[in-house]
């Protein structure tokens, strides 16, 4: 990908970034850096201000102070849909119009949505073939050509998981922030998941939020930890199971529960 027409593949990075709810500050000064290709973790304990951030990233919260940078641009004030134009997408549920689909229209309607095709009845779209290989690669990146043909609604929730992974990846990202992708789905289901994360392309950077630490130190290969709205520490993984000072959260954390 070449990265003058795609400037997303540049490094996303914050700058003293902060958000408060009134007098209270879910994220203080956070300045992080994501690297191109990187599997990046984000951990820390339940209300660390994990999602906060993420929704800074992503344009779904503004900032109370702070910048966010996509290589040189400062994108802090860009619109959702523009920071998805630049190559910064984050996956949602499947909603209600993709869950009656079969995987393969969904994803072709995701594929014609960025061509900007939308609009068009699926059958119309189905006849660009382009967009249908389009669609069907995207399902081999993800391990699902055999559902191809199933209704989304039906499959296991991993595999659902997968779909969202595969609308999100449908705008062509350099960079996918994913929120706790495991959370509700069989355990035997979250690692088969996480085996398709981690063999995405290089050319997409991955930032994901996860409380299973079994999961994090098997996949990530950067790890930021939060704790009460600012990072903690950052490290590889083995720096990080080193600490003691994320020891001492994660232990004061299971002595409370
Ligand atoms: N819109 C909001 N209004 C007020 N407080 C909020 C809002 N969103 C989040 N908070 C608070 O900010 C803090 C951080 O929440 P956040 O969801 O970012 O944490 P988290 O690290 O993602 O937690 P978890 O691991 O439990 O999902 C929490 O105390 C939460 O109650």
């Amino acid at each position: 990908m070449n990265p003058a027409s795609n400037p997303g593949a540049q490094t996303l990075r914050t700058e003293a970034l902060s958000k408060s709810f009134g007098s209270f500050a879910a994220n203080s000064d956070v300045s992080l850096a994501f690297q191109p290709g990187a599997r990046h973790a984000l951990i820390g304990p339940n209300g660390a201000g994990k999602t906060t951030f993420i929704n800074l990233l992503t344009g779904g919260l503004a900032p109370t102070a702070g910048k966010v940078w996509m290589g040189d641009t400062d994108i802090t004030h860009l619109a959702q849909h523009e920071r998805v134009k630049l190559g910064m997408t984050r996956t949602f549920q499947i909603n209600t119009l993709f869950a009656g689909m079969t995987v393969l229209e969904s994803v072709v309607l995701a594929v014609s949505e960025r061509r900007g095709l939308q609009g068009v009845w699926y059958k119309t779209v189905a006849s660009h073939q382009d967009v249908v290989d389009e669609a069907m690669a995207l399902l081999a990146t993800l391990k699902l050509t055999a559902e191809a043909n199933t209704v989304t609604r039906s499959m296991a929730y991993g595999k659902q998981r997968l779909v969202e992974i595969a609308l999100a990846l449908a705008t062509q990202p350099s960079i996918l922030l994913l929120d706790e992708p495991a959370a509700g789905i069989p355990s035997a289901e979250s690692k088969e998941l996480f085996e398709v994360i981690a063999q995405l392309p290089r050319d997409v950077t991955v930032v994901f939020i996860e409380h299973d630490m079994g999961l994090v130190f098997r996949f990530a290969d950067r790890i930021t930890v939060m704790v009460g709205g600012k990072v903690l520490t950052e490290g590889t993984p083995a720096e990080i199971s080193a600490d003691p000072r994320v020891k001492e959260v994660y232990l004061g954390e299971a002595e409370h529960a």
